[in-house]
């Protein structure tokens, strides 16, 4: 891409991010995920591109804000992927790893996958390709032991507290590793994982779609991850069948669902997650945490930006 859409989408994610973190711990998870999604399409309308938003996983839900299939004032024609607010009943309860994310990449390089669940395993780029999905969870653990040259009793694993991850959690805690439990926000343990800021795997079940930010995340920042979608039925089959998607075994690795090195990321916290901080509120204004990163460059920017309410009206 020769333009660095890194910081045009990181002022969506900010926005979107400060919208919702006014409504944090009201208990209303439709009205602010509604308001981050307006906020969101709001400020991505803005880019001079003609954006094809892919991968919304509430697209289909009428009782939410509709986000439009196209976004942008003209110009390259690329993908965009929104998701608003992940962790949206945690933002809602006041609770933690809510945030805002975005990524765009030239049209047709991020994968369409229908909102079905992802079995996915995640790594840093310090870990290498060394795991394997169709490997139990301790064999993996131990991989990835031995790739950090860490004691197994020294890795840590992130996992969503839900009770379908239950035998996982009993698996890893069998094998000695330390866990780290998150009640929602699988997003944000799969890039502290590839990160390895707090942890070194992150492992369990979540959305197809959140696959494909992961792995629009490792296309920038390194690391690995393969990932199976969960197919409970014939009408599931079908469902990813209107995706392209026909091979109902298949593994799918970070370059099967972004097709190329043009893709830029950027993601605001909105409460205090396992990546970034939440939104702090000050006398006249906020302060945000974010992160941009871009795969051709590899750069990396974590910013932590000043916002003036007297010179942003909205707010
Ligand atoms: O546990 P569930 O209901 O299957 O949902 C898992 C999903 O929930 C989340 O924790 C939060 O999802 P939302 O973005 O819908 O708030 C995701 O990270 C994860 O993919």
């Amino acid at each position: 891409m020769d333009t660095n859409y890194g910081m045009e989408i990181v002022r969506a994610t900010e926005i979107a991010a400060l919208t919702a973190a006014r409504e944090q711990g009201l208990g209303d998870y439709r009205e602010i995920l509604n308001h981050a999604r307006a906020a969101i399409a709001k400020t991505l309308n803005r880019l001079r591109i003609d954006g094809f938003v892919v991968n919304d996983r509430f697209q289909n839900r009428d009782d939410l804000f509709p986000m439009p299939a196209t976004l942008g004032q003209g110009g390259p024609t690329m993908d965009l992927m929104a998701i608003a607010l992940e962790a949206h009943h945690s933002a809602a309860n006041g609770g933690n790893n809510a945030t805002s994310y975005a990524v765009i990449a030239p049209r047709g390089v991020i994968q369409s996958v229908p909102n079905l669940n992802m079995y996915k395993i995640v790594v840093g780029p310090q870990v290498g390709n060394v795991i394997d999905i169709n490997q139990p969870p301790i064999i993996n653990v131990k991989r990835v032991a031995r790739a950090l040259r860490k004691y197994t009793e020294n890795v840590t694993v992130c996992i969503l507290n839900q009770a379908r991850h239950k035998q996982l959690i009993k698996e890893i805690r069998e094998c000695g590793a330390r866990i780290k439990l998150i009640e929602e926000g699988e997003l944000s343990g799969c890039l502290s994982a590839i990160t390895g800021e707090k942890t070194d795997l992150y492992l369990g079940y979540g959305y197809a779609p959140e696959g494909a930010l992961v792995a629009a995340a490792i296309s920038c920042l390194g690391g690995y991850f393969e990932g199976k979608i969960f197919y409970e039925n014939d009408r599931d089959r079908e469902q990813a069948e209107e995706h392209g998607i026909s091979d109902f075994e298949k593994i799918f690795r970070p370059q099967d669902l972004v097709r190329s090195k043009e893709v830029a990321i950027a993601a605001t916290g909105v409460t205090d997650g396992e990546f970034l901080e939440g939104v702090r509120f000050t006398s006249n204004g906020a302060v945000t945490s974010s992160f941009i990163a871009r795969a051709e460059t590899k750069t990396y920017r974590k910013l932590e930006t000043r916002h003036f309410f007297d010179y942003k009206p909205v707010f």
